[in-house]
């Protein structure tokens, strides 16, 4: 069993991404992203904090705009459309989820698509459904990268998803379609998950349920790959699928701390230096 180490992988994508930084610094272009956060959701402020830092680090400039929970929906369509005008701002990103008084498909559909380095409007996910270039959601951007790293072609692969997203299980499906894979997508609607899961050579799993994926509905052989990011009682970070019993399974599997999670904030680092280069 080999773990895949997404914060090994997306330290060697920052250090790219610090030279390209430099280098468009030399054309006079820094690039940058606006994050905006809305309210006080303590694991949104440190993912916030995270993606602030990393900008930082590889050269990229962060523009935060924290709001309070109370902010109205036309002030942040307000805002995201001074965004949009701004000619140093490369890139928005509206940290989710919203407060639940806000309508985020109206909010993510204001953003404007070549400043969208969440991959999250309509004009890139249909983009990314017809496999036409454009922004990639990150965290599943960070999947299929891990993957080429581990040298994983999906091609011809039976793949379970489990979860239907935006942000994971759907643009996942897409990315995997894309890649040559036979793909079955499972939610909480689907009947006998274990039939589905048993089938699969490589597994994405991404619910936010600590240790759905349990050994006996793996596969001998198998490709992990844990999405899930659940905070105990104890304070720990677990994935979606129960590590200890699953690993001796698997040929792949990712860890959670360590995993996805780097390669999602690499993955947007990486998109807003892109969205600079088109500047
Ligand atoms: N606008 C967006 N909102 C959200 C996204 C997103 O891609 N765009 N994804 C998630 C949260 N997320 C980024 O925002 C995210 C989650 C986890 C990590 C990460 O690096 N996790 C570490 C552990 C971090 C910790 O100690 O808490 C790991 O897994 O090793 C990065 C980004 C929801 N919202």
């Amino acid at each position: 069993m080999t773990l895949l180490d997404g914060k090994a992988l997306s330290d060697t994508f920052k250090q790219t991404l610090t030279s390209e930084c430099k280098t468009l610094k030399e054309k006079g272009v820094v690039p940058g992203l606006a994050v905006v956060l809305v309210g006080s959701d303590p694991a949104s402020a440190t993912y916030v904090g995270m993606k602030e830092r990393s900008c930082e680090a590889v050269g990229i400039r962060s523009i935060m705009h924290r709001l309070p929970e109370s902010t109205a929906q036309e002030a942040l369509l307000s805002l995201i459309d001074t965004l949009n005008k701004d000619p140093q701002v490369d890139g928005i990103l509206v940290q989710l989820p919203l407060p639940a008084h806000l309508d985020s498909d109206a909010i993510l559909e204001a953003i404007t698509p070549c400043k969208d380095v969440d991959g999250f409007h309509a004009i890139n996910v249909g983009k990314l459904s017809q496999n036409l270039e454009g922004f990639v959601p990150c965290t599943p951007l960070g999947v299929m990268k891990l993957l080429e790293a581990y040298a994983i072609n999906p091609k011809g692969m039976d793949v379970c998803v489990i979860g239907r997203s935006n942000i994971v299980g759907k643009p996942m499906m897409n990315l995997l379609i894309n890649a040559g894979a036979t793909v079955t997508v499972c939610h909480s609607q689907t009947k006998d998950l274990k039939a589905h899961t048993l089938r699969a050579d490589l597994l994405v799993v991404g619910v936010g349920k600590p240790a759905l994926l349990k050994a006996d509905m793996v596969k001998e052989g198998a490709i992990v790959i844990d999405v899930g990011i659940n905070r105990t009682d104890k304070g720990t970070l677990v994935g979606d699928v129960d590590f200890d019993a699953v690993a001796p399974k698997c040929t792949f599997i990712t860890p959670v701390p360590g995993g996805v999670g780097p390669m999602t904030i690499a993955m947007l680092l990486s998109n807003t230096v892109h969205a600079a280069k088109n500047r």
